[in-house]
């Protein structure tokens, strides 16, 4: 089975209520999907969003690495020769970490089905239904309490609760949160780098000091300030977790190394794929440090590859961020895993088992269509 060409389509999906961070709000899951074709007649698939806030990549940045520099270098390969495939991947361009997972997602997609086997196990195996939590988007205080309950109905126990926007008003949002879920739910918050040192200090203890049990605190500082996420991993309780500070193995090792963190968010448009989350979950699995499996606001076909790595790394891959396909209007992908409210079941179909994806859109990027988007 030799990789013969790669094609591209745009993938947008309405989300049922918008996604807000510190960083940014959105209305809709916008990916660039691949498709990578082999001599003998299968397709496998891949996608990134663009997140430029956080990774630096654009759809038109996406689509260019891949056409212009990353397809060129595999074509022709044998998927069957996969470390030497990702290798190619890795190596053909610096940073673009996005265009590197959409196409290792494809190619593992691709080694599955040579083997007839779902990617997890090609992994080392592991329990084919994982449990995600549920992004709580910061805005005022009322809504972020409705959307929290209605999340513990809906049957998700932990939620991800967005905040970096103000620090005074962080804590009485999460305050009204915990008041409002007691029992029902475990806190976890992201500040999407929104607070200074000082002020995540300041949030954390009033909060641990009020009686409010967090799970942890998600990236409290700018992602490039290691010193800032140590200070406060040094100074609070709540466990601290990188995530901008934390893109692929490199990273990984020195907040290891300099105690910067006390767990780390993995995620594969922030690796560059699943080959880099694998390793990031051994080094820490080696160092005792546990991981969580994040992923951007994108589509199924993405996070689909990120349970695969989270059903087999699950000693040390403790906790699940993997919600975007619950927070859109509709899953355009019917086949392969399955999102069912906090539930994701993994099938036994080879790859990631995608059959068909609904509305997709072909973009001819051969004749300049989606490069400068
Ligand atoms: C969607 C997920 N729950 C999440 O919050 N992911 C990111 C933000 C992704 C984005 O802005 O697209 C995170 O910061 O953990
Ligand atoms: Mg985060």
């Amino acid at each position: 089975m030799k990789i013969e060409r790669v094609r591209f389509g745009m993938l947008r999906v309405p989300l049922a209520t918008p996604f807000k961070t510190s960083l940014r709000t959105v209305d809709e899951i916008a990916d660039v999907v691949v498709m990578v074709d082999t001599d003998d007649g299968r397709t496998g698939y891949g996608s990134a969003p663009a997140t430029a806030v956080i990774t630096g990549d654009t759809h038109g940045s996406i689509i260019e690495a891949i056409h212009k520099v990353i397809a060129p270098n595999i074509i022709g390969m044998e998927v069957g020769n996969l470390n030497a495939i990702t290798d190619h991947i890795q190596k053909s361009i610096i940073k673009n970490y996005s265009a590197k997972a959409a196409m290792e997602i494809a190619v593992y997609d691709l080694f599955g089905q040579l083997y007839g086997a779902p990617i997890y196990k090609l992994l080392g195996g592991g329990e084919s239904v994982i449990v995600t939590d549920i992004t709580i988007s910061v805005d005022y205080i009322d809504k972020m309490v409705d959307d929290a309950v209605a999340a513990c109905d809906a049957g998700f126990e932990t939620l991800k609760v967005k905040v970096g926007k103000d620090p005074e008003m962080d804590i009485e949002r999460i305050k009204a949160i915990y008041t409002a879920t007691a029992d029902k739910a475990l806190i976890r918050l992201d500040a999407n780098q929104g607070w200074s040192p000082k002020q995540a200090v300041s949030v954390l203890r009033a909060l641990e000091e009020s009686g409010v049990q967090l799970e942890l605190v998600e990236q409290p500082v700018l992602g490039e300030d290691i010193e800032g996420m140590k200070y406060v991993t040094e100074r609070v309780h709540t466990p601290v977790m990188a995530d901008e500070s934390s893109f692929g193995p490199r990273e990984a090792i020195e907040l290891i190394r300099n105690r910067a963190a006390d767990i780390i968010n993995i995620k594969l448009m922030k690796t560059g794929g699943i080959t880099n989350a694998v390793k990031i979950a051994d080094i820490a699995g080696i160092h005792g440090i546990e991981c969580m499996i994040g992923c951007m606001l994108e589509s199924s076909i993405g996070v689909a590859a990120a349970a695969h790595v989270a059903a087999a790394k699950s000693s040390v891959i403790t906790k699940i961020d993997l919600d975007t396909p619950s927070l859109g209007k509709y899953d355009p992908v019917t086949s392969g895993v399955r999102f069912e409210g906090p539930e994701i079941r993994i099938t036994d179909a080879p790859g990631l088992g995608i059959e068909n994806i609904d509305g997709l859109e072909p973009l001819d990027v051969a004749n300049g269509a989606g490069r400068h988007c």
